[in-house]
């Protein structure tokens, strides 16, 4: 499935223009969507599940445009599950297991599908044990979580999430980043929002950088990732490690040989290079 966007404009009621001739191809497996602070994020990914219609432009569906009836709009939520940035606005019933189920049931399918369909869910998030557990008890990680879960539960085929980090701690952070990249490698598209050029670096593939509702660039990451000059432009911080790694480059020309995307990968490789003694030796002897 391949959705797109086709010179995209969003005013809300009250006139406040969101987005302004947004024109994209949601191809890549990782797209993390960067940009600061009313930049239009929220707003984008509110178009990919059909909760917002563009007062401008197409949204596209492997190239037909998208249908707003409920037909097109079950179907289409069916297959791009969105994930909002705070799980109070997303889980509402007393237990997980009856959050989770929420979905599948309204699909119609019988006990023993949405049992299994919320058994696989929970498991896809590590999070089985809770799943009696009143929601309203949960910590913000654990919602965030059972939130996600209901998402997966309708086995979409593009899973949106909204700012999926923000509030977590650097190990959920790096366990949930971990879980999203498992579910990359089986074939779910996933799409994220984010502040954190870092983290968008270091899992996503492609880049968009959304500035004033305007797509101000949209690239691979590993190219786009290193171009301070636009993250600039675009009000933002740009990722450090592309920057450690062209400074270290010039003093071990082999890192431009790997694609490198966490400071893990680069103590890795830096622990296979000459050591830094071999050098300087060589410096002082040529
Ligand atoms: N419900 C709304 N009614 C009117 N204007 C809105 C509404 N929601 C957002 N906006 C406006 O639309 C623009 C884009 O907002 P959006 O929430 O999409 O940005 P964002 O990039 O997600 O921001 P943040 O990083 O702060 O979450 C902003 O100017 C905002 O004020």
């Amino acid at each position: 499935m391949k959705l797109s966007f086709d010179q995209v404009h969003y005013r809300y009621a009250d006139g406040s223009p969101a987005l302004e001739a947004v024109s994209l191809d949601l191809a890549a497996r990782r797209i993390a969507l960067l940009g600061c602070n009313g930049a239009g994020k929220t707003t984008l990914l509110l178009h990919m599940n059909g909760s917002l219609r563009p007062t401008g432009g197409r949204v596209r569906i492997d190239g037909a445009d998208a249908s707003y009836d409920s037909a097109g709009l079950t179907s289409l939520r069916q297959r791009v599950a969105l994930v909002l940035q705070d799980p109070d606005d997303q889980l509402f019933a007393a237990t997980v297991a009856e959050d989770v189920s929420f979905g599948p049931m309204n699909l119609g399918l019988d006990r023993a599908a949405v049992a299994a369909r919320v058994a696989e869910a929970l498991a896809e998030m590590d999070i089985a044990d809770l799943a009696r557990r009143a929601t309203h008890a949960l910590s913000f990680g654990q919602r965030k979580r059972v939130a996600i879960a209901g998402a997966l539960s309708m086995r979409p085929e593009i899973l949106v999430l909204d700012e999926p980090t923000a509030g977590l701690d650097p190990l959920a952070k790096r366990n949930l980043l971990a879980t999203l990249d498992g579910l990359a490698m089986r074939g779910v598209q996933i799409v994220f929002s984010t502040h954190d050029a870092d983290l968008a670096y270091a899992f996503a593939d492609h880049l968009v950088l959304l500035h004033r509702g305007r797509v101000l660039a949209s690239g691979a990451s590993a190219e786009l990732g290193g171009d301070a000059a636009t993250f600039a432009a675009a009000g933002l911080e740009a990722p450090y490690l592309p920057r450690l790694i062209a400074a270290l480059t010039a003093l071990h020309p082999g890192l431009a040989d790997h694609r490198l995307r966490t400071r893990e990968d680069l103590l890795e490789i830096l622990a296979a290079l000459p050591s830094s003694g071999t050098h300087s030796q060589r410096r002082r002897s040529s």
